[in-house]
Order: structure tokens, then C-alpha cells, then sequence
């Protein structure tokens, strides 16, 4: 077994120069000569790497990692400053430095007495107000004591957003299902969604709210707009008011937009999009949906994790070693793809979710200074929930690739999913066993057969365990994911906070918009734009398209969405592009 070697400052500010990461270099070369199937023979290993909190367990002995590696993971991140960061972090500290701010998610679910100061103002009260407006708002609706313009009962609740004010909200919505849905998200502003969103729906008695942080959003705000005339040729502009409300941090543009600011929920430029769940982005539906007593058990069960996260020593804080883990994998091991498997349909929806977090997070090249990384960092996020991703990729994961690590199998034990349970067990060891050349011939399989079911194993993954599957839990499990994520960019130096890189495909779509009006509108030619993209381009503005149709299906017709008319169309489009793809491939 290899000494830690004492640590040092890393001397070129990045973290793969300190000691600690010299140190977990050397190491690996050993890690690559074990088999899992033998490190899984060490009780006593296996021991240490189970963890419980709050009836929630963690068992990483599936990693392919000894004691020692844990050793020398742990003094990475004191090199790296995790705690220190994760103090700076609670005390409001501007720690997303690219665009100065704080990254106080945590304070949206500080309990009522809780002091968190950012910028000299303690932040908590103005959380509660906005809670307190969400819980009179949903109560009123639920109730129905909020009538739209013509007196009508509300019966339908269409939530408009993207990416952040999207796939968090949809996330902790579907995984509280539990039958007759009143609210439903829309997200992309292709017409068949927004179509689908309103099929069926009368405007009379229907609530749009309008999520979106910045208010600026191309998708969102179109949609918002066609949502708007849609409400207006029923219930006038006067009856805008009662049939919608908006979530947002610019409430200046909110009122610009034509709402009543007193229809408005704030939140504030100290949450990044993708952590706003438990701001009113993500609460207000889940509000409206299964009453404030679930948000306020979500929120109790997100602050448990934060606590925890907070103070817990390294060694035992659950989303440091999962932080710790995922870093081992990815700038180590050089296993940068993640499967997460949630063994409970319900959290269908956690994938896509972390997707997001973790990948517009730690999707960075450089570190908080601007300097290149010279090692690997971030994570390629898929998954599907068990057991149906079984039937899908996990042939691929068994028997090809080594670069996936970690399958994170999330599951909520209940008797009646027993047979779900069967699976969860089992392919943890499938994929950390395989199967041998003697096992298969010991099967009776023939020896032309056995080269294709044999299998290396040696493939690492981790379980959490839920001890049910509640409001209260939910929260656990986001807060832990969300922390998780963080811990990875302390260590690794980046900032988890922005995305710049989105900023630049959005700035792109603005030109291509533009030009896309002027050859509509003014009939100009399209300029400045490569032979590939000016064709293609060209060959979009001439052909069948949407932008009619859109403009009357959704303006003209009040109450009733054509979909077969849409789909039709958009089946049309469709196989145009595919047409065009042919030719140019060919010739
Ligand atoms: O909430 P909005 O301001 O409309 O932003 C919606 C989304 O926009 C971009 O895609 C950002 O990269 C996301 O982080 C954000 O969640």
C-alpha cells in the first residue's frame, strides 16, 4: 500500500499540480491491476465504503478504489479546499466569479429562523415572503376562490420554461405523481409541443405561468407571447391578469411584458437557473399541484442534505465522497460517461435533470482563472430508469466500452417492487463480475457461443438506497446531486456557475433570426454565412414550413388545436430534411 506524500499549493494554480493529485496519479497504475471481483472479497473494504444517513445508504464498494484511494482522495480535497469553499458558498461569498455573484441555493430552503447573508442583507426573509405569496397563490387556485375573467374555476395550469426552469420543476413534478394532472410544463417552442400543451384546453379556465430567470429567453418568451394572444382572443387583455402570472429574477421585464407585478414571483441572480428548483421556478407547480405541506417537506428534506453537506466531516459527508468518486472516474480512471439508473419509474425524470446540472456545470475547459485544464473533467450524464434501460444499453456497457462508469442505481425499496428489487441487486455484481470463459463452459454453452457471452466485469458502480420515495426525499436526493456537482468543480478548480457556452449558440440563433425576418419580411438575400449553412438555410426558407400554420392554429383558433393538421406538416418538414441529407451525402 503507497504513503500519502505530505501536500502543498499546487504552484501553477491548477489543482493537477498540487502533490495530492501527483499522488492519485501514481496510485492508479496499481488500481488497474485489481479486479473488482476480488476487491469485493474484503469485507472489511466493503464495510468502510457503506454509508447511511438519515436512513439514506450509500454503498461505493463497487468502485474500483481501495482504502488507500480514499486516502489520497480525501487529501485532494483538503488540498483543493473543499470546505473552505463549501463555508464560502453559506456565507453568500460572490464564488461564481465570471459573473460575480453568490451561489446561495441553499438559502431557499433555510428554515424561517435561519440567517444567510449575502451582500450584507440576511436573504431568508425575502425567501419566506415569496413562499408565503406561493402559499396563498396555490391554495387560492386549488381551492377555487381564484377565478379566471369569465368567473370560471381554473382547471388547467400550462408552466412555460426551459433547461433550468424546466427540467428541475419537471423532475420533482413527475416524481410525485400520483394520477389527475393538473398542471402540465411546456418547454420547446416547436409548435406540435405547444400544441399538444393547449389540445383540449379552454382558455376560460386555464392559468399560464411563465418561467424564466433571465425573462429574455427566445423560446420561452415566443411561447409566452403565442400563449398570451391565445388567452386574449378569449378572455381579453384585461383578463390577462387572472390567467397569468410569472416566475422570474427581472421583474422589471415582467411588468414590460404586460403583467401585474403583484402576479409575479421573484427570485434572485444568487440562484443559477439549473439549481432553482426550490425557488418559486420549480415550488409554484409543485405548489398548485400537491399543496404547499409537499413543498415545505421537499424543502425540509433538500435543507437535511445542505446540513449536512455543511457539516459533516469530509470522510463521512455523502456528497463530497460521491464528488470524490465521479473525479476519481473521470480524471483518473479516464471513464468520463455516467449512466444514472433510478430503479423507480417515478424518478423517470432525474437523468434528464442532472443532466443538465452536471453537464452545463462541469462542462468547462478552463479553471476559475481562465487556464487551459490539463486533465479531464466533467462528465457525460445519460440514463433511463430500471429496469428499462437494462433492455436498452447496458448490453454495450457489459461487454464494450470501459469508459462508462459508476451506474448510479438509485431505488426506493417497496415490497410490492420486488421484482424490480430482483434487478437492482443483480446488476450491480453482473457488472462488477462478468462472466468467465470456465463459468460459460461450466453452463454447457458452446464453445462457438462462449466468446459472446463472456464478460470482463470489473465495471464499477454505486447504490443509493432511498428509504422511501416522498416529498422529503426527493429533496434529499437533489440536494445531493446538486452538491455533488459542486464538490467535482471545487476539486476541480472550475466554476460550476456559468455557461458561457450556451450564451454563444444563443447568440448565433439571434444572427440566424434576424437574417431569417429579413429574406421573410423584406425578401433580402441571405449574407454572411458559409456555403453549407447558406444552403441549407435557403433550402428551409423555400420549402414547406411551419410558420404559417403556426401563426393560425395557435391565433385564429380559439379553443381547438389541430394536431393531426400539425403533425401532418411537421412529418412534411421532416422528411424534406431527410431527402436533402441523402442527396448531399451521395454526391
Ligand atoms: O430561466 P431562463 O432565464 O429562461 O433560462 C433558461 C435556460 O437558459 C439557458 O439554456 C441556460 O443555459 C440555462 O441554464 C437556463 O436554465
Amino acid at each position: 500500500m503507497q504513503a500519502c506524500r505530505p501536500c502543498s499549493s499546487p504552484a501553477t494554480g491548477l489543482i493537477s499540480s498540487s502533490i495530492a493529485w501527483r499522488n492519485l496519479r501514481e496510485h492508479v497504475d496499481g488500481i488497474f491491476d485489481l479486479h473488482l471481483k476480488d476487491l469485493l472479497q474484503d469485507e472489511r473494504r466493503c464495510r468502510n465504503m457503506i454509508k447511511e444517513y438519515e436512513g439514506i445508504v450509500l454503498d461505493y464498494s463497487r468502485q474500483r478504489a481501495t482504502s488507500c484511494t480514499f486516502k489520497f482522495l480525501l487529501a485532494l480535497a483538503k488540498e483543493a479546499g473543499v470546505k473552505e469553499k463549501i463555508d464560502m458558498m453559506f456565507e453568500g461569498k460572490h464564488i461564481n466569479k465570471t459573473e460575480d455573484r453568490a451561489v446561495l441555493h441553499v438559502a431557499l430552503r433555510a428554515p424561517r429562523t435561519e440567517k444567510i447573508v449575502c451582500d450584507g442583507k440576511n436573504v431568508v426573509p425575502d425567501v419566506w415572503d415569496v413562499l408565503d405569496k406561493i402559499k396563498c397563490f396555490s391554495e387560492r387556485v386549488r381551492s377555487g376562490s381564484w377565478v379566471g375573467q369569465t368567473g370560471k374555476v381554473l382547471k388547467d395550469v400550462v408552466a412555460i420554461g426551459i433547461g433550468g426552469s424546466y427540467l428541475g420543476p419537471l423532475f420533482a413534478y413527475t416524481a410525485l405523481q400520483t394520477g389527475a394532472e393538473l398542471v402540465q410544463l411546456l418547454a420547446n417552442v416547436d409548435p406540435i409541443d405547444v400544441a399538444i400543451a393547449l389540445n383540449g384546453l379552454c382558455p376560460e379556465t386555464t392559468l399560464v405561468v411563465i418561467v424564466s430567470k433571465t425573462f429574455t429567453t427566445q423560446e420561452t418568451m415566443l411561447n409566452a407571447k403565442t400563449m398570451r394572444s391565445w388567452l386574449i382572443a378569449s378572455v381579453g387583455k384585461e383578463g390577462i391578469a387572472k390567467h397569468m402570472v410569472a416566475v422570474s429574477t427581472n421583474l422589471k421585464l415582467v411588468k414590460e411584458f404586460g403583467l401585474d407585478p403583484d402576479n409575479a414571483f421573484a427570485f434572485w441572480d444568487w440562484v443559477g437557473g439549473r439549481y432553482s428548483v426550490c425557488s418559486a421556478v420549480g415550488l409554484l407547480p409543485l405548489a398548485i399541484q400537491y399543496g404547499f405541506n409537499k413543498v415545505n417537506q421537499f424543502l425540509e428534506g433538500a435543507w437535511s442534505i445542505d446540513s449536512h453537506f455543511r457539516c459533516a466531516p469530509l470522510e463521512d459527508n455523502i456528497p463530497v465522497i460521491l464528488g470524490l468518486i465521479s473525479i476519481w472516474n473521470v480524471s483518473f480512471l479516464r471513464c468520463p460517461a455516467r449512466a444514472i439508473l433510478p430503479y423507480s419509474q417515478a424518478l423517470q425524470k432525474l437523468t434528464p435533470h442532472i443532466q443538465q446540472v452536471s453537464m452545463e456545470s462541469n462542462g468547462k475547459g478552463v479553471s476559475m482563472d481562465g487556464r487551459p485544464l490539463d486533465f479531464h473533467a466533467g462528465e457525460i450524464d445519460f440514463g433511463e430508469p430500471g429496469t428499462n434501460g437494462q433492455h436498452s444499453f447496458y448490453q454495450l456497457i457489459h461487454q464494450v466500452i470501459t469508459a462508462v462508469y459508476s451506474p448510479t442505481h438509485v431505488c426506493e425499496p417497496i415490497s410490492n417492487h420486488d421484482e424490480l428489487m430482483c434487478n437492482f441487486f443483480a446488476q450491480p455484481d453482473a457488472l462488477a463480475y462478468g462472466k468467465t470463459w470456465e463459468q460459460a463452459k461450466a453452463e454447457g454453452i458452446s464453445d462457438d457461443l462462449i466468446p459472446h457471452k463472456i464478460f470482463t466485469g470489473n465495471r464499477p458502480s454505486l447504490n443509493i438506497l432511498l428509504p422511501t420515495l416522498d416529498a422529503y426525499t426527493l429533496g434529499q436526493l437533489l440536494a445531493l446531486y446538486e452538491h455533488r456537482v459542486v464538490v467535482q468543480g471545487f476539486i476541480w478548480g472550475i466554476n460550476s456557475f456559468d455557461q458561457w457556452g450556451v450564451e454563444l449558440g444563443k447568440s448565433l440563433a439571434g444572427k440566424v433570426r434576424v437574417s431569417m425576418n429579413s429574406v421573410r419580411m423584406k425578401g433580402e438575400e441571405l449574407k454572411g454565412y458559409n456555403y453549407s449553412t447558406t444552403y441549407l438555410l435557403n433550402r428551409y426558407l423555400k420549402g414547406k414550413t411551419l410558420y404559417k400554420l403556426h401563426k393560425s392554429m395557435l391565433l385564429d383558433v380559439k379553443d381547438k388545436v389541430h394536431l393531426r393538421d400539425i403533425r401532418q406538416l411537421v412529418l412534411l418538414f421532416f422528411f424534406d430534411l431527410i431527402y436533402h441529407t441523402t442527396i448531399t451525402s451521395y454526391t
